[in-house]
C-alpha cells in the first residue's frame, strides 16, 4: 500500500527535507505526508533523525533544503510562532512543563498559544481521562511525578487546539499502562479530526494505536505502510534488529 492510496486531505507534506548540524548532515531528503484525522507514527533507531525532523518542521531548527506544506500553505520558512499559530503543535521530548506554576495554569498557558472557545470542556475532558493530574490541578507542577509531568506536557499540546499534534516520545519515563492511555487518547483525537504525528521507541505500542507508519533509517525513509501490517514485517526486523529477531 503506498501513501498515495491513503484517504483524507493532505495536511502536512514534507518534501525532500535536508537538515544538518554544522557539517553533520543528519536528514537526507525525507518526504512524507500526514492526512487530516490520521495518526501517523515515525519509527527508527536511536539517532536516526526523528527528533531533528520534528524540530525542523516546527521551525525550531533550520532546514538546509526542502519544502514543508501545512494546510495548503508553504511553511518552510515560517517562524516557530507562526507555525504554532497555524495549528501545528509539537510536544517536545522530556517533561517540559512550568514547574513553578500550578497544573491548571500550565494548561491555560498551553491554550494561550491559540484561542479556542471550548477550552473549559477540553480541560475537563483531559482531567477525566487523566485523574492523576486532575487531583493535583491546584498544586505546583513540581509536585507531580516525572510521569505526571509528561502527561501534563502532552495535555498542554492538546489544549493548544492543534490541527496537527506532533508528539516526540511521550512514553519517556512512563509506566506502560500510562503510555497506552496517552496513545489511545491520541487515537481518539485523530478520530475527532486532529492529525497526530508520533515519534516513539516503543514500536509495538505505537503500531497498535497508529494508522500508518514511516520507518526512518539514518536520516532517510526506509519504508512505510499501514501500522497493522508493519508490526510483523521484515522491514521492522531489518531496521531494528538487522533481520534476526522479533521487533521490541
Ligand atoms: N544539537 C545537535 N548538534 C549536533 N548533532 C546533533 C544535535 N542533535 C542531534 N544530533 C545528531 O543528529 C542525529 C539525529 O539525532 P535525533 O535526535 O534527531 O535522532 P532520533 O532519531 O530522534 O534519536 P532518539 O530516538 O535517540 O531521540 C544523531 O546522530 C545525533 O547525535
Amino acid at each position: 500500500m503506498t501513501a498515495r492510496e491513503r484517504s483524507g486531505d493532505i495536511l502536512l507534506q514534507v518534501e525532500d527535507l535536508h537538515v544538518a548540524y554544522g557539517t553533520a548532515h543528519v536528514v537526507h531528503g525525507v518526504s512524507f505526508t500526514v492526512r487530516a484525522g490520521e495518526f501517523v507514527v515515525m519509527l527508527g533507531r536511536n539517532g536516526a533523525g526523528k527528533t531533528t525532523i520534528l524540530q525542523a518542521i516546527s521551525g525550531l531548527i533550520p532546514k538546509r533544503a526542502g519544502r514543508v506544506g501545512f494546510a495548503g500553505d508553504d511553511i518552510s520558512r515560517a517562524s516557530a510562532r507562526d507555525i504554532v499559530q497555524a495549528g501545528l503543535i509539537q510536544v517536545l521530548e522530556g517533561h517540559r512543563v512550568f514547574t513553578s506554576l500550578s497544573v491548571e495554569d500550565n494548561l491555560l498557558i498551553g491554550a494561550a498559544a491559540r484561542s479556542r472557545t471550548d477550552l473549559k470542556a477540553t480541560i475537563e475532558e483531559i482531567y477525566e481521562e487523566f485523574p492523576e493530574i486532575a487531583d493535583k490541578r491546584h498544586q505546583q507542577a513540581s509536585r507531580l511525578s516525572g510521569g505526571q509531568q509528561q502527561i501534563l506536557a502532552v495535555a498542554q499540546g492538546i489544549v493548544a487546539d492543534p490541527r496537527l499534534l506532533m508528539l516526540d516520545e511521550p512514553s519517556g519515563g512512563l509506566a506502560p499502562i500510562v503510555v497506552d492511555r496517552i496513545l489511545s487518547f491520541a487515537a481518539k483525537l485523530a478520530r475527532s479530526g486532529v492529525a497526530v504525528l508520533l515519534v516513539e521507541q516503543l514500536v509495538e505500542k505505537a503500531l497498535k494505536h497508529a494508522d500508518y507508519g514511516y520507518l526512518l533509517e539514518t536520516g532517510a525513509i526506509g519504508g512505510e505502510g499501514w501500522a497493522a501490517d508493519l508490526g510483523d514485517s521484515d522491514l521492522i526486523r531489518r531496521i531494528y534488529l538487522g533481520g534476526h529477531e522479533a521487533a521490541p
